[in-house]
């Protein structure tokens, strides 16, 4: 990658994303919009590239989890409307009316305290906001349909503030069973019946709604996951349409080298040779997010599953060759080779976890490359 010294680098496959975009755009009910999740760096992909991905894929706004993501996006030049998540402090009004962002409400004292803040700064507003409803995530948000009520209530008895927002969040969408999904649904419902009016944007939907659950109620989805072109549930449940992977990591071999057997390998000698073996070594280690635990894992050297042999090092690790390899020749850690295929999936089943988790946990050690 450009600027970069060493040959680990992310390549993200931005016509990946934007196809993943285009296809729950164009199977979305009509009237409905959606919005790309680009929170913790784009899960890891690259926040600012992957926002003009789904922007050319008919994506028309943005969620992020923090203020900070916000200004990032939009002193990116981001002009779409983009929604702030989680709790932003009331302390920081001002900025989120400066860079004129969406803001999550969970209490009425957050709404109280903004309003009165509001009454005393000359920043322009009025401040957009969204109401949370925690129907059932246990995270945070109004809990009855009687406060929901009672918070509207206030937004709507003040110019400084906009109600552009409805929402809750589903923590089981992405499982077989919907028994406890059907319950957050009753929930939400129950909140909408109380209400005589409704915001611009009601919505419920993460990856998993918009394709387990598509006739939700709402008119936004916060698609996150699938875009990146990752299976919400896993395993779990099948594709309703070809989800395409847009992340692939890939790597150079830097060191080859024929050992005789009895040969220790990595720290702890925790890996001896058995046999005369081609040993390759890779710039890339726990500190890039390529965590210990994938000790034993399998990475591809011209299309041959190659297994890592002795402990990951913070910077490089070591893999068994098949055979003599030149140094330079290409690694790929997750993605396609030579008709061979690792995925983020398997990281995460190797790694005990999700894939959500494998993707942000790439550190900024290693370069995004976009193509
Ligand atoms: C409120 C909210 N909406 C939408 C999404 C997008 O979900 P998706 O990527 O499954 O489409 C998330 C993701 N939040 C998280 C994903 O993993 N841990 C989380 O807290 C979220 O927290």
């Amino acid at each position: 990658a450009v600027g970069w010294h060493r040959p680990t680098k992310l390549v993200i496959d931005t016509q990946a994303i934007k196809e993943n975009v285009w296809n729950e755009v164009k199977r979305m009910p009509q009237g409905s919009e959606l919005f790309a999740v680009v929170k913790a760096n784009g899960y890891g992909h690259g926040a600012v590239q992957t926002a003009k991905a789904a922007i050319l894929g008919g994506a028309t706004g943005f969620c992020v989890a923090i203020l900070d993501e916000a200004i990032e996006l939009r002193e990116a030049g981001i002009t779409e409307p983009i929604l702030i998540l989680s709790i932003v402090d009331v302390s920081y009004i001002d900025v989120l009316l400066k860079y004129d962002l969406s803001v999550t409400v969970a209490t009425q004292e957050w709404l109280e305290q903004a309003i009165d803040r509001l009454n005393h700064i000359e920043t322009q507003g009025p401040l957009k906001i969204h109401i949370k409803v925690d129907t059932g995530m246990g995270r945070i948000g109004f809990t009855t349909p009687k406060t929901v009520k009672q918070a509207v209530e206030l937004a709507q008895s003040t110019q400084l503030v906009v109600w552009e927002g409805l929402f809750t969040h589903f923590s089981t969408a992405d499982e077989k069973d919907v028994s406890y999904f059907e319950k957050q649904t009753q929930r939400f419902q129950a909140v909408l019946s109380a209400l005589f009016e409704l915001p611009k944007y009601v919505h419920v939907s993460n990856s998993a709604t918009a394709l387990w659950h598509p006739d939700n109620v709402g008119n936004m989805i916060r698609f996150g996951i699938a875009m990146y072109g990752l299976n919400p549930s896993g395993h779990m449940l099948p594709e309703v349409y070809p989800l395409k992977p847009a992340l692939s990591l890939v790597s150079q071999l830097i060191h080859v080298k024929e050992l005789a057997a009895g040969e220790g390998i990595g720290y702890g000698n925790t890996y001896t040779t058995t046999e005369n073996e081609w040993i390759g070594t890779i710039p890339i280690g726990y500190a890039d997010g390529w965590l210990r635990h994938l000790q034993g894992f399998s990475v591809l050297v011209n299309g041959q599953k190659c297994e890592i042999v002795g402990r990951i090092c913070m910077d490089q690790c070591m893999i068994r060759l098949p055979e003599k390899v030149s140094v330079g020749t290409t690694v790929t850690l997750v993605g396609h080779d030579h008709g061979a295929d690792i995925t983020l999936q398997m990281v995460a089943d190797k790694l005990e976890t999700i894939h959500y988790e494998v993707a942000c946990t790439f550190s900024d050690r290693m370069p995004r490359e976009y193509k």
